[in-house]
């Protein structure tokens, strides 16, 4: 410590005076020095203490009882990380072949020439590669923030193997062509790596997706919705054998299918939803094909559209099986900001009367939400995300009342990839004040969204390595439900046991934060910097 660093950490613990010394960046995987956390070579076992706060009110004496009771967890990480495969549903969309170029372009480094010069391979957007976490301070007190990649051993995306499913036969270069996200010199030399991968067959039944999809789909399994069923899982075993795969996430990046109206039994039931495969039933959508699949063959599944693929029999079937699954319709644009930009008006005391989100683009997947019943899903998963905001504070809203919330969405062909997302947010303020916010973006669709892709896969299969314990309990045991902590990438994030969803991002991504730490016994992250520079700072100083 030089002694300027030594007079301003004594300054700063001189009394009264409480500041950041400034923020240091760890790069470094984290090993937490505690009695309650064991690395073996095998594992990170780790006691977990956390307050179960309850809540009553009691009216009769005018007061909000809460009672906080601590409880114990002790969470068992695997630390190997396996060799991972990514099946995505729909791997030639533009979402898919965006994905898989980017993985090559890093692994092999591939530089290009943009318009604005040489560009260099990244993951940004992904928040497993590029955000950061606060953990605590070091001995100066400066506030110590680490790679969220470096809490838990994750897998790194250059090692993921990739592969999936199309309807479109286009190989992964003609289809990156297609898709026309990416600049023209990184797809001139991604072509070599992409030209010799085809997608294979998909499991397909028109009446799920918009009429203007059919000229599309010349790669598709026949038979029945077994006999795809059980092509899909033999496509997955096939694929884990060649490529000396350990582990597989499914990802369903496919276009957004209309709703499936089964049965109630084979919406609740998983045995009667795999009779309803069985005997073709013709509410079997190709997506709970995909889900099932991934299911059986022990693969976390992750929905990112917003269709009704993760029923509660696919959902019970996934527990069944101690298979994580997460869902659904990634949240990417708008919808994310508007979940982040509505939680800081009402987060201020401000109340937001009037929403109106406005957003046009050009690309496949907006083509065929120009069907109305495709459009549904979809609509319903971007209006859906303000609920727990608006009904989060009622000093600004009474019961049943809520913003007036527009979602319009318009096809601009010749824009193509690229979104136009153009927002107001008008609210009431202090004393009849108003406060009208107009934010206008511009990204492409696929920039933004194909980080989620690969988020959600790592964070899914570290799932699968995470197992826990109650005192008293002999074994330990997965986590039900556990998906809920990546609601942060989802519009309309499942939840157990039909809770209503939390879509707060902030909220969400607290959610996911504390996931970790809990994982290597750090308590949940409290933000009071205050207790940083303590008196027993100041006794040490
Ligand atoms: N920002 C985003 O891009 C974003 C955000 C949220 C959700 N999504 C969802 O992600 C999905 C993909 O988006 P995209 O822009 O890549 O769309 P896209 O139309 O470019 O790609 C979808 C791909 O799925 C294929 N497909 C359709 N049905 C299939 C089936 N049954 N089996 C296998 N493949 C099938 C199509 O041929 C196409 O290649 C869409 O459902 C979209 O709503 C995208
Ligand atoms: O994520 P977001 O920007 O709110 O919503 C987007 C929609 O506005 C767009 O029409 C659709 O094509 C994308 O899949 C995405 O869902």
């Amino acid at each position: 410590m030089t002694d300027n660093d030594a007079y301003r950490a004594k300054e700063l613990r001189a009394p009264g005076k409480v500041a950041s010394v400034g923020v240091r960046y760890s790069p470094w995987p984290v090993q937490v020095d505690s009695p309650e956390v064991h690395y073996s070579d095998e594992y990170i076992f780790a006691k977990f203490h956390y307050e179960q706060v309850s809540t009553c009110e009691d009216r009769q004496n005018g007061r909000t009882l809460v009672r906080p009771e601590r409880q114990q967890l002790e969470f068992r990480t695997d630390r190997c990380v396996p060799r991972l495969g990514l099946l995505q549903v729909g791997w030639g969309g533009n979402n898919g072949s965006t994905l898989t170029a980017a993985v090559v372009a890093n692994r092999e480094n591939i530089c290009w020439e943009s318009r604005e010069g040489l560009c260099s391979p990244n993951y940004y957007g992904s928040v497993t590669q590029t955000a950061s976490v606060h953990l605590g301070c070091d001995e100066q007190g400066a506030d110590v923030f680490v790679p969220l990649h470096a809490i838990v051993p994750l897998v790194h995306p250059n090692d993921i193997i990739l592969g999936g499913w199309d309807i479109s036969s286009s190989n992964l270069a003609d289809a990156l062509d297609r898709a026309k996200v990416l600049d023209v010199d990184l797809r001139r030399q991604l072509r070599p790596f992409l030209e010799r991968i085809k997608p294979w067959r998909a499991a397909f039944d028109k009446s799920f997706i918009a009429q203007n999809q059919q000229s599309r789909a010349d790669n598709i399994l026949s038979g029945s919705k077994q006999e795809q069923l059980d092509s899909l899982r033999d496509d997955i075993r096939r694929f884990k054998a060649e490529h000396k795969v350990e582990k597989v996430v499914v990802v369903w990046s496919a276009n957004s299918e209309r709703y499936a109206e089964l049965t109630t039994e084979a919406a609740c039931l998983p045995e009667k939803l795999l009779q309803a495969i069985r005997n073709n039933e013709a509410e079997i959508s190709p997506s709970i094909l995909y889900a099932v699949a991934a299911i059986l063959e022990h693969c976390p599944y992750v929905n990112g559209s917003p269709q009704n693929t993760l029923l509660p029999s696919v959902v019970e079937l996934a527990r069944q099986q101690a298979v994580p699954v997460s869902g659904n319709d990634f949240k990417s644009g708008q919808t994310r900001l508007k979940s982040v930009f509505t939680d800081f008006l009402v987060g201020c005391g401000l109340k937001p009367r009037a929403i109106v989100t406005y957003n046009h683009l050009g690309n496949n997947d907006m083509y065929q939400l120009t069907d109305g019943t495709m459009w549904k899903p979809k609509s319903v998963s971007k209006s859906g995300v303000l609920e727990d905001i608006v009904s989060s504070n009622r000093a600004l809203f009474a019961e049943g009342e809520e913003p007036d919330h527009v979602v319009v969405v318009k096809y601009v062909p010749f824009l193509g990839d690229s979104k136009r997302d153009i927002s107001e947010y008008t609210s009431e303020a202090f004393m009849g004040g108003r406060y009208t916010n107009i934010i206008h973006n511009e990204a492409l669709d696929s920039i933004l969204c194909a980080p989620l892709i690969l988020d959600t896969a790592i964070l899914c299969e570290l799932l699968t390595r995470v197992t826990f314990r109650r005192p008293g309990d002999e074994t330990y045991r997965p986590l039900e439900s556990v998906a809920v902590a990546l609601s942060f990438f989802m519009k309309n994030p499942m939840t157990p046991y039909g809770l209503p969803p939390v879509n707060a991002l902030w909220r969400q991504r607290l959610c996911l934060e504390n996931m970790l730490r809990a994982l290597v016994g750090l308590g949940p992250s409290h933000e009071l910097w205050f207790l940083g520079a303590s008196d027993d700072a100041r006794k040490s100083s």
